[in-house]
């Protein structure tokens, strides 16, 4: 059984995950759309700044799909226009603070695909929901993926209503239509598509980067009872697209670029096939970011930080992600939406799900104030939190990606 410390150092995950001081320098620019709170004035583009938001309507930017589509080398020249002009502190920039204002997505949505590149996790539930054979002999060749609903895609703190499904139990004769009992988060980054490419062009590993633009927190909520039962033979389906939460922030790559690490395979796994690797894919494909889970009962007066990781164990890069989604010819779109899947690290206390963490519900987890969890209860709140840091860097925070459970329809 897993027992977790309070952290007190990050009693205040919400503070230090809205904590402006830290989560937002100028080195972090996040770009997200929002509007006076309670108003009903049209969203609109901003970058987030310590505690307040530049409204970029001034730059004439008022279509972030729009931008996302721009070649790198135009975002970053904006990058740098609104570092100097924010870094200069001019007085009649418009800034507005955060907690005057409301968020929405940051940009349309238009394809969200989740992919399965946490090995960890893959190993943990395919332990679960397929004993004899947990890692299928295809997760060391290729990036695994499927095709998620956009539609269902929210942004933080937007409540998540438990759904009903069919279950059916190891023992049952058959399934039965009821509340999922079985409500799961999972640890993932979302990778939002910048420029994208034409119907039956893919593109090198080497130019993957020019169709990166940012990352967000994403929370893929998961019921496990209704999963095992529909997910053969085709995928993963309503277990899954009840809810996705997003923070309502993207932090560009440019942003993240002092954080990357080399990319490497264990020793003695395969190397990827060619149109998944290069020399300088190897160099620095990969990105330490560091992410977290977090819980808060109704009954708890303080949320507790159930498990820490890093996208650094990502199998799969963000590069390949996207390069294998083009390879066939598919066509990315700007503001298209691809998550990592569950990053979980190799430790117990690693894991990205509760269903790792309380392994599959046989060991659930006594929380700080003596209550035990195995999956969500109605009220429960789970929130994700991550930041690149390192020293002689600023931190760069994603804000929050939060979510209350709330009873079935
Ligand atoms: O069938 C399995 O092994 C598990 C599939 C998933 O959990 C789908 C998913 O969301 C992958 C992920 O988040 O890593
Ligand atoms: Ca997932
Ligand atoms: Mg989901």
């Amino acid at each position: 059984m897993l027992d977790h410390t309070h952290d007190p150092a990050a009693l205040s995950w919400v503070a230090s995950a809205n904590d402006p001081a830290t989560d937002f320098p100028l080195q972090n620019l996040p770009f997200c759309r929002f509007r006076r709170a309670g108003s009903l004035e049209p969203w609109r583009v901003g970058v987030g700044i310590g505690d307040r938001i530049l409204d970029l309507a001034a730059w004439g930017i008022d279509d972030l799909n729009a931008l996302m589509a721009r070649p790198g080398v135009e975002r970053r020249a904006l990058r740098h226009r609104l570092f100097d002009t924010l870094k200069a502190g001019a007085p009649e920039i418009d800034l507005v603070p955060q907690a005057e204002a409301e968020f929405t997505l940051p940009c349309r949505i238009g394809d969200y695909t989740d992919f399965y590149t946490g090995i960890h996790h893959a190993r943990a539930v395919g332990r679960l929901f397929r004993p004899d054979n947990p890692l299928l002999p295809n997760y060391q060749w290729v990036p695994i993926g499927y095709h998620g609903r956009s539609s269902s895609i929210v942004v933080s703190g937007t409540p998540i209503r438990r759904p009903r499904g069919q279950v059916k139990a190891p023992d049952a004769e058959v399934p039965v239509f009821k509340p999922s009992a079985r409500i799961d988060c999972e640890l993932e980054l979302g990778l939002f598509v910048g420029p994208g490419n034409a119907l039956g062009e893919p593109f090198g590993i080497d130019e993957a980067d020019e169709h990166a633009f940012g990352l967000t927190l994403l929370n893929d909520w998961s019921a496990r009872d209704i999963q095992p039962w529909e997910y053969q033979p085709l995928g993963p389906f309503l277990a899954k697209n009840f809810g996705t939460t997003i923070s309502p922030w993207i932090v560009t790559m440019d942003a993240l670029e002092p954080f990357r690490i080399p990319f490497t395979r264990p020793e003695g796994d395969p190397q990827p096939l060619p149109y998944l690797d290069s020399p300088r894919h190897r160099a620095a494909a990969a990105y330490d970011i560091e992410m977290e889970v977090w819980l808060k009962t109704p009954a708890m007066p303080e949320p507790v930080r159930l498990s820490r990781s890093n996208l650094r164990h990502a199998y799969w890069s963000l590069a390949q992600m996207l390069t294998h989604h083009a390879s066939n010819g598919c066509n990315l779109q700007p503001g298209d939406l691809l998550g990592t899947g569950t990053i979980s690290g190799p430790a117990p206390e690693e894991a990205g799900s509760l269903l790792e963490l309380t392994a599959g519900g046989k060991q659930p987890i006594t929380l700080p104030n003596g209550e035990q969890r195995s999956f969500l209860l109605d009220g429960d709140r789970l929130g994700l939190r991550a930041q690149a840091c390192k020293p002689g860097f600023r931190r760069i925070g994603f804000g929050a990606c939060d979510g209350v459970v709330t009873p079935a329809g």
